[in-house]
Protein backbone atom coordinates (compact mmCIF):
# COMPACT_ATOMS: atom_id res chain seq x y z
CA UNK A 1 0.00 0.00 0.00
CA UNK A 2 2.83 2.98 1.26
CA UNK A 3 6.28 1.42 0.91
CA UNK A 4 9.41 3.42 1.81
CA UNK A 5 12.50 2.02 0.98
CA UNK A 6 15.62 3.76 1.96
CA UNK A 7 14.16 7.45 1.58
CA UNK A 8 15.86 10.10 1.76
CA UNK A 9 15.31 13.82 1.63
CA UNK A 10 17.57 16.46 2.31
CA UNK A 11 16.71 20.57 2.46
CA UNK A 12 18.97 22.60 1.60
CA UNK A 13 19.87 23.10 5.27
CA UNK A 14 18.02 20.75 7.16
CA UNK A 15 17.25 16.97 7.20
CA UNK A 16 14.37 16.03 6.55
CA UNK A 17 14.13 12.15 6.06
CA UNK A 18 17.16 10.19 6.56
CA UNK A 19 17.23 6.68 4.84
CA UNK A 20 13.62 5.71 6.16
CA UNK A 21 12.12 2.25 5.53
CA UNK A 22 9.01 1.60 6.43
CA UNK A 23 5.91 -0.24 5.06
CA UNK A 24 2.14 0.59 5.94
CA UNK A 25 -0.69 -2.20 4.67
CA UNK A 26 -3.92 -1.65 3.51
CA UNK A 27 -6.34 -1.43 6.46
CA UNK A 28 -3.45 -0.07 8.38
CA UNK A 29 -4.02 2.90 11.31
CA UNK A 30 -0.87 4.35 12.16
CA UNK A 31 -0.33 7.01 14.47
CA UNK A 32 2.98 9.23 12.78
CA UNK A 33 4.53 10.98 15.96
CA UNK A 34 7.91 12.94 16.51
CA UNK A 35 9.18 16.19 17.99
CA UNK A 36 8.34 19.42 15.93
CA UNK A 37 11.08 19.14 12.68
CA UNK A 38 11.55 15.21 13.08
CA UNK A 39 10.18 14.85 9.31
CA UNK A 40 6.97 13.81 9.77
CA UNK A 41 5.50 16.40 6.95
CA UNK A 42 8.03 15.63 4.17
CA UNK A 43 6.78 11.89 5.17
CA UNK A 44 3.48 13.21 4.17
CA UNK A 45 4.49 15.26 1.23
CA UNK A 46 6.63 12.48 -0.27
CA UNK A 47 3.44 10.14 -0.13
CA UNK A 48 1.16 12.97 -1.79
CA UNK A 49 4.58 13.68 -4.16
CA UNK A 50 4.11 17.60 -3.00
CA UNK A 51 7.81 16.92 -2.87
CA UNK A 52 10.44 14.67 -4.64
CA UNK A 53 12.97 12.44 -2.49
CA UNK A 54 16.32 13.02 -3.69
CA UNK A 55 17.10 8.88 -3.37
CA UNK A 56 15.13 5.62 -2.47
CA UNK A 57 11.90 4.31 -3.44
CA UNK A 58 8.67 5.12 -2.98
CA UNK A 59 5.35 2.80 -3.94
CA UNK A 60 1.73 4.09 -3.23
CA UNK A 61 -0.61 0.96 -3.72
CA UNK A 62 1.79 -1.20 -5.76
CA UNK A 63 3.06 2.18 -8.17
CA UNK A 64 6.55 3.79 -8.04
CA UNK A 65 5.99 7.44 -7.79
CA UNK A 66 9.42 8.92 -7.03
CA UNK A 67 9.56 8.96 -10.88
CA UNK A 68 5.56 9.32 -11.92
CA UNK A 69 5.03 11.71 -14.80
CA UNK A 70 3.43 14.88 -13.73
CA UNK A 71 0.38 14.24 -15.55
CA UNK A 72 -0.65 11.29 -13.11
CA UNK A 73 0.01 12.80 -10.38
CA UNK A 74 -3.98 14.00 -9.87
CA UNK A 75 -4.21 10.01 -9.96
CA UNK A 76 -2.31 9.13 -7.17
CA UNK A 77 -3.65 12.47 -5.04
CA UNK A 78 -7.52 10.96 -5.85
CA UNK A 79 -6.33 7.66 -4.21
CA UNK A 80 -5.74 9.90 -0.79
CA UNK A 81 -7.85 12.14 1.41
CA UNK A 82 -6.67 14.35 4.01
CA UNK A 83 -7.67 16.00 6.65
CA UNK A 84 -6.17 19.13 8.70
CA UNK A 85 -5.84 20.35 12.34
CA UNK A 86 -7.62 23.73 11.07
CA UNK A 87 -10.40 22.20 8.99
CA UNK A 88 -10.15 24.17 5.55
CA UNK A 89 -13.62 24.22 4.43
CA UNK A 90 -14.53 26.35 1.68
CA UNK A 91 -16.18 28.96 4.03
CA UNK A 92 -18.89 30.20 1.99
CA UNK A 93 -20.02 26.96 0.79
CA UNK A 94 -22.47 24.76 2.75
CA UNK A 95 -21.76 21.71 4.71
CA UNK A 96 -23.44 19.80 1.54
CA UNK A 97 -21.55 21.95 -1.29
CA UNK A 98 -18.49 21.62 0.93
CA UNK A 99 -18.24 17.68 0.18
CA UNK A 100 -20.03 17.58 -3.33
CA UNK A 101 -17.41 20.34 -4.48
CA UNK A 102 -14.62 17.49 -3.64
CA UNK A 103 -16.49 15.35 -6.35
CA UNK A 104 -17.64 17.94 -8.50
CA UNK A 105 -13.66 18.61 -9.30
CA UNK A 106 -12.85 15.41 -10.18
CA UNK A 107 -16.27 15.72 -12.55
CA UNK A 108 -18.43 13.20 -10.81
CA UNK A 109 -21.69 13.17 -11.69
CA UNK A 110 -24.64 14.61 -10.22
CA UNK A 111 -26.38 11.40 -9.76
CA UNK A 112 -23.25 9.98 -8.10
CA UNK A 113 -23.11 13.08 -5.92
CA UNK A 114 -26.47 13.09 -5.17
CA UNK A 115 -25.65 9.79 -3.83
CA UNK A 116 -22.65 9.82 -2.11
CA UNK A 117 -22.72 13.05 -0.05
CA UNK A 118 -25.73 12.20 1.80
CA UNK A 119 -24.42 8.58 2.63
CA UNK A 120 -21.10 10.06 3.62
CA UNK A 121 -22.85 13.12 5.62
CA UNK A 122 -24.23 10.52 7.31
CA UNK A 123 -21.46 8.15 7.80
CA UNK A 124 -20.24 11.06 9.85
CA UNK A 125 -22.75 12.10 11.89
CA UNK A 126 -23.49 15.67 10.14
CA UNK A 127 -26.82 14.45 8.42
CA UNK A 128 -28.63 17.27 9.98
CA UNK A 129 -26.37 20.08 9.80
CA UNK A 130 -26.48 19.53 5.21
CA UNK A 131 -27.38 23.43 4.92
CA UNK A 132 -25.37 25.19 7.51
CA UNK A 133 -22.45 26.82 6.94
CA UNK A 134 -18.84 26.16 8.19
CA UNK A 135 -19.40 29.98 10.82
CA UNK A 136 -22.16 27.96 12.22
CA UNK A 137 -20.91 24.89 13.17
CA UNK A 138 -18.91 23.76 16.40
CA UNK A 139 -15.06 22.73 15.66
CA UNK A 140 -15.62 18.94 16.11
CA UNK A 141 -18.95 19.35 13.63
CA UNK A 142 -16.21 20.95 11.11
CA UNK A 143 -13.62 18.33 11.64
CA UNK A 144 -16.72 15.72 10.55
CA UNK A 145 -17.38 17.76 7.50
CA UNK A 146 -13.75 17.76 6.49
CA UNK A 147 -13.60 14.04 6.87
CA UNK A 148 -16.91 13.70 5.09
CA UNK A 149 -15.37 15.57 2.30
CA UNK A 150 -11.98 13.87 2.11
CA UNK A 151 -13.48 10.10 2.01
CA UNK A 152 -16.21 10.92 -0.53
CA UNK A 153 -14.22 9.72 -3.44
CA UNK A 154 -13.75 6.58 -1.73
CA UNK A 155 -9.34 7.23 -1.17
CA UNK A 156 -7.77 3.92 0.08
CA UNK A 157 -5.67 6.16 2.27
CA UNK A 158 -7.00 9.01 4.67
CA UNK A 159 -4.27 10.72 6.36
CA UNK A 160 -5.16 13.05 9.42
CA UNK A 161 -2.48 16.10 10.06
CA UNK A 162 -2.98 16.30 13.58
CA UNK A 163 -7.02 15.89 13.26
CA UNK A 164 -7.66 16.48 16.88
CA UNK A 165 -5.12 19.88 17.53
CA UNK A 166 -8.21 22.02 17.76
CA UNK A 167 -10.83 20.43 19.29
CA UNK A 168 -11.31 19.72 23.31
CA UNK A 169 -10.82 16.63 24.63
CA UNK A 170 -14.16 14.80 24.38
CA UNK A 171 -14.50 16.13 20.61
CA UNK A 172 -11.18 14.74 19.84
CA UNK A 173 -12.06 11.20 21.25
CA UNK A 174 -15.32 11.81 19.06
CA UNK A 175 -13.23 11.89 15.66
CA UNK A 176 -11.02 9.03 16.80
CA UNK A 177 -14.09 6.83 17.16
CA UNK A 178 -15.38 8.03 13.59
CA UNK A 179 -11.39 8.08 12.18
CA UNK A 180 -11.78 4.35 14.09
CA UNK A 181 -15.04 3.35 12.26
CA UNK A 182 -13.59 5.11 8.57
CA UNK A 183 -10.56 2.37 8.94
CA UNK A 184 -12.95 -0.78 10.21
CA UNK A 185 -14.73 -0.11 6.53
CA UNK A 186 -11.09 -1.19 4.99
CA UNK A 187 -9.21 2.69 4.79
CA UNK A 188 -5.82 2.81 5.25
CA UNK A 189 -5.34 5.70 7.77
CA UNK A 190 -2.65 8.10 8.21
CA UNK A 191 -2.49 10.02 11.61
CA UNK A 192 -0.30 12.70 12.46
CA UNK A 193 -0.36 13.92 16.13
CA UNK A 194 1.79 14.93 19.09
CA UNK A 195 -1.19 13.72 21.68
CA UNK A 196 -0.08 11.27 23.67
CA UNK A 197 -2.85 10.26 25.79
CA UNK A 198 -4.65 9.52 22.08
CA UNK A 199 -1.69 7.30 20.90
CA UNK A 200 -1.40 5.69 24.31
CA UNK A 201 -5.31 4.89 24.74
CA UNK A 202 -6.02 4.11 20.84
CA UNK A 203 -3.06 0.77 21.28
CA UNK A 204 -2.71 1.53 17.31
CA UNK A 205 0.71 1.23 15.61
CA UNK A 206 2.96 3.76 16.62
CA UNK A 207 5.48 5.11 13.94
CA UNK A 208 8.15 7.55 15.95
CA UNK A 209 10.22 9.92 13.54
CA UNK A 210 12.90 11.76 15.41
CA UNK A 211 15.84 14.02 13.34
CA UNK A 212 14.80 12.61 9.92
CA UNK A 213 15.01 8.77 10.91
CA UNK A 214 12.28 6.42 12.09
CA UNK A 215 13.69 5.27 15.53
CA UNK A 216 10.47 3.13 16.62
CA UNK A 217 8.12 1.14 14.85
CA UNK A 218 5.38 -0.99 16.78
CA UNK A 219 2.08 -1.33 18.67
CA UNK A 220 2.20 0.54 21.60
CA UNK A 221 2.15 3.76 23.74
CA UNK A 222 3.75 6.92 22.71
CA UNK A 223 7.30 7.52 22.06
CA UNK A 224 8.31 5.86 26.15
CA UNK A 225 10.72 3.07 24.95
CA UNK A 226 10.16 1.61 28.82
CA UNK A 227 6.80 0.36 27.96
CA UNK A 228 7.29 -2.20 26.36
CA UNK A 229 5.65 -3.01 22.95
CA UNK A 230 2.57 -5.87 22.96
CA UNK A 231 3.08 -6.69 19.88
CA UNK A 232 5.70 -6.53 16.79
CA UNK A 233 4.86 -5.38 14.08
CA UNK A 234 5.95 -7.65 10.74
CA UNK A 235 6.86 -4.55 8.77
CA UNK A 236 10.14 -4.18 7.07
CA UNK A 237 11.24 -2.51 9.31
CA UNK A 238 11.63 -4.56 11.63
CA UNK A 239 14.80 -5.83 11.05
CA UNK A 240 16.42 -2.60 11.32
CA UNK A 241 16.89 -0.40 14.32
CA UNK A 242 13.47 -0.87 15.92
CA UNK A 243 14.62 -4.87 16.03
CA UNK A 244 17.11 -4.32 18.97
CA UNK A 245 14.07 -3.28 21.42
CA UNK A 246 12.28 -6.69 21.05
N1 LIG B 1 10.95 23.70 2.56
C1 LIG B 1 11.90 23.47 3.47
N2 LIG B 1 13.12 24.04 3.35
C2 LIG B 1 14.10 23.82 4.25
N3 LIG B 1 13.96 23.02 5.33
C3 LIG B 1 12.76 22.43 5.51
C4 LIG B 1 11.67 22.62 4.60
N4 LIG B 1 10.61 21.90 5.05
C5 LIG B 1 11.02 21.29 6.17
N5 LIG B 1 12.30 21.60 6.46
C6 LIG B 1 13.11 21.10 7.60
O1 LIG B 1 13.12 19.69 7.54
C7 LIG B 1 13.02 19.14 8.84
C8 LIG B 1 11.77 18.26 8.92
O2 LIG B 1 10.62 19.09 8.81
P1 LIG B 1 9.12 18.55 8.82
O3 LIG B 1 8.25 19.70 8.44
O4 LIG B 1 9.04 17.32 8.03
O5 LIG B 1 8.95 18.20 10.38
P2 LIG B 1 7.64 17.79 11.22
O6 LIG B 1 8.01 16.57 11.96
O7 LIG B 1 6.48 17.74 10.33
O8 LIG B 1 7.49 19.01 12.24
P3 LIG B 1 6.16 19.64 12.93
O9 LIG B 1 5.72 18.65 13.97
O10 LIG B 1 6.71 20.90 13.54
O11 LIG B 1 5.17 19.88 11.85
C9 LIG B 1 13.02 20.32 9.81
O12 LIG B 1 14.33 20.53 10.23
C10 LIG B 1 12.52 21.47 8.94
O13 LIG B 1 13.02 22.69 9.41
Amino acid sequence: MIVFENVTKAYRTNVGLDNVSVKIDKGDFVFLVGPSGAGKSTFIKLILKEIDADSGSIKVNGTEITDLPNRKIPKLRRSMGIVFQDFRLLPKMTVYENVAFAMEIIHMSSRAIRRQVPQVLSLVGISNKANKYPDELSAGEQQRVAIARAIVNNPTVLIADEPTGNLDPDTAWEIMRLLEQINLRGTTIVMVTHAKDIVDKMGKRVIVIEKGKVVRDDVGAYLTGEDAPKHKHTGMYMGGVFGSHV
